[in-house]
C-alpha cells in the first residue's frame, strides 16, 4: 500500500492553482447522462473518484473521452442497467445515478453508496423526493430499485438541507412533467453548478443557491459545454496548510466568496489573508490565537474542512472548540493527531483542542479529509518525517497533491510498503 512521507518544518511558499471541484464533478458527470447528445465538461479534476465515475458511465454504455482537464461524454447509446454491486459501492456520489437514470429512463437499480464512511449517511430525503415525483422505491438486499411510469412535478420540503438530496431531486425533476419546488434546499455552490449545467441542457431552474429551488421539467435535454467550478475544499486545505507552516502562498484559480467562512476564521486567528478576484494570499504569523469553529451547511464553515482545521488549531495558543453540526462524529483524524502529540478531547460533536507542539509519527488516514488533516499536521511538525498511510482516501479528493506541495517547497514524497 502507498504512503505519504512528509518532512515538516518548511514554510510553504509560492502559488498553487486549484483544480475543478470534486463534489461538483461527481454530480455533473451523472447529470450529463440526462442529455440526448454530447456534453463537454472543462476544468475536470484528476481524482480517483472522477475516474471511477467515468467507468460507471462507460458500464452504462456512454462514450467517455477524457483528455487533459476536459471530458466529452456522449450518452446517446446509454441504457438503464441494474448496478447493484461493483463500482457504485466505491463512491458516495454514485447515488446521483438514481436521480439521473430515473429522469432519463423512468427506472434505476443502484447499490447503496460507499464513499468516506465517517458515520451513517442516510438517503431518506432523496427517496422522499423521488416518491413525491411519483416513483415507487424498494429497498432490496442493499440495493435501491426506483421506477416511475411518469414523473410529475411536486412540492418537496426537505427535513434537512441535504446537498445530495437537493441534487438528486433536481436531476429527476428535470424530466418530470410540470414544476417541482424544493423547499429547505441546500445552498452549496455545487448546487448552483449543477443547476447551471442543467439549464444549459435546456431545463428551467430558478433559485439554485437559495432555500427554494424551482425546476421546470422538459421532454428532452440537449448537449452543451460547461466549466466546473473551482474546488473550495482543496483551496481551503491549502489556505490552512499555508497558515500552519507560517508560509506565504497564493491560492489561485478560485472563487474567494466560496471561502468566506475560512477567510474569516483564519483572520480571527491572526493569519494575514488578502483576497483578489480569483485568488487568495495567505501569509502566516509567528503566533495564532485559539478560536471556536462551527462546521455548518454553506455559507457556514464546511464540514469537509473541519479536519484540516483541527490540525491548524493545534498550532494556536490556548484552547479552541471545534463543533461539527453536519456530521456529529467526523473525528477519525483526532486519535491520529494525538499520536503526533496533539492535546485533543472529543465531547459529543465538539473537539476541544489545546495548542501545543506536534511531533512526527506514523499515522493512518481513515477517510479523505482525515487524510488532509494528517498532511497539514505533518507539514506543521517542526522536524522529522511523518508517515501517512491510507493515501487512497486522499487521492479521492486532492488533485496532484504531492507535486503541488513540492512546488510550494514542501519535502513530500510517495512510497510503498
Ligand atoms: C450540508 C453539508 O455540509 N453537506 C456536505 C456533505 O454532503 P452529503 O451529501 O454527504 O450530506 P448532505 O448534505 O446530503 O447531508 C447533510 C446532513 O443531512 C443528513 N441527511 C442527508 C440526506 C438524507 O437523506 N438524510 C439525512 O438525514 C446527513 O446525515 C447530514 O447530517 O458532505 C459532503 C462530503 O463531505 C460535502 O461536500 C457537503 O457539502
Ligand atoms: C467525504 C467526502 O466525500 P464523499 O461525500 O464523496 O465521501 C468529502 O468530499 O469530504
Amino acid at each position: 500500500m502507498e504512503k505519504l512521507l512528509i518532512r515538516g518544518g518548511r514554510p510553504l511558499r509560492g502559488t498553487v492553482a486549484i483544480s475543478g471541484a470534486k463534489n461538483s464533478a461527481v454530480a455533473l458527470l451523472p447529470a450529463s447522462i440526462l442529455a440526448e447528445s454530447e456534453v463537454v465538461l472543462d476544468n475536470l479534476p484528476h481524482l480517483s473518484d472522477v475516474a471511477v465515475y467515468c467507468e460507471l458511465l462507460e458500464e452504462l454504455g456512454a462514450s467517455v473521452q477524457w483528455t487533459g482537464d476536459t471530458i466529452r461524454i456522449d450518452p446517446s447509446a446509454l441504457r438503464s442497467k441494474p448496478m447493484p454491486n461493483g463500482k457504485v459501492k466505491l463512491l458516495r456520489a454514485s447515488y446521483y445515478l438514481m436521480g439521473a437514470l430515473l429522469g432519463r429512463f423512468g427506472e434505476a437499480t443502484i447499490g447503496l453508496p460507499g464513499g468516506c464512511n465517517f458515520e451513517p449517511r442516510p438517503i431518506d430525503q432523496h427517496i422522499k423526493g423521488f416518491e413525491a415525483l411519483g416513483a415507487t422505491v424498494r429497498n432490496d438486499h442493499g440495493s435501491v430499485h426506483i421506477s416511475a411510469k411518469k414523473l410529475k412535478g411536486a412540492k418537496i420540503y426537505l427535513d434537512v438541507a441535504s446537498v445530495g438530496a437537493t441534487i438528486n431531486i433536481m436531476l429527476a425533476a428535470s424530466r418530470a412533467e410540470g414544476a417541482t419546488i424544493i423547499e429547505n434546499a441546500a445552498k452549496e455552490p455545487e448546487i448552483i453548478d449543477v443547476a447551471t449545467l442543467l439549464n444549459a441542457m435546456g431545463v428551467k431552474i430558478k433559485g439554485a443557491g437559495t432555500e427554494t429551488i424551482r425546476i421546470e421539467g422538459v421532454e428532452s435535454l440537449h448537449g452543451c459545454r460547461h466549466s466546473i467550478i473551482p474546488d473550495r475544499i482543496q483551496a481551503g486545505t491549502y489556505m490552512i496548510a499555508a497558515a500552519a507552516t507560517g508560509g506565504d502562498v497564493l491560492i489561485d484559480n478560485i472563487i474567494p466568496k466560496h471561502l468566506e467562512a475560512v477567510t474569516a476564521k483564519l483572520r480571527e486567528m491572526g493569519v494575514n489573508v488578502e483576497e483578489f478576484d480569483e485568488s487568495i494570499r495567505i501569509v502566516g504569523a509567528p503566533e495564532y490565537s485559539a478560536v471556536d469553529v462551527k462546521a455548518l451547511a454553506y455559507p457556514g464553515f464546511a464540514t469537509d474542512l473541519q479536519s484540516p482545521m483541527t490540525s491548524l488549531l493545534t498550532q494556536a495558543k490556548g484552547v479552541s472548540l471545534l463543533s461539527d453540526y453536519v456530521y456529529s462524529n467526523r473525528f477519525k483524524h483526532v486519535p491520529e493527531l494525538m499520536r503526533m502529540g496533539a492535546n485533543i478531547r472529543v465531547e459529543g460533536r465538539t473537539a476541544i483542542i489545546e495548542g501545543g507542539r506536534l511531533n512526527a509519527a506514523k499515522v493512518r488516514a481513515a477517510d479523505l479529509r482525515a487524510g488532509a488533516s494528517l498532511v497539514v499536521a505533518g507539514l506543521a511538525v517542526e522536524d522529522g518525517v511523518t508517515e501517512v498511510s491510507g493515501v487512497e482516501f486522499i487521492d479521492r479528493g486532492y488533485d496532484n497533491l504531492v507535486d503541488n506541495l513540492r512546488l510550494l517547497g514542501a519535502e513530500v514524497w510517495r512510497d510503498s510498503d
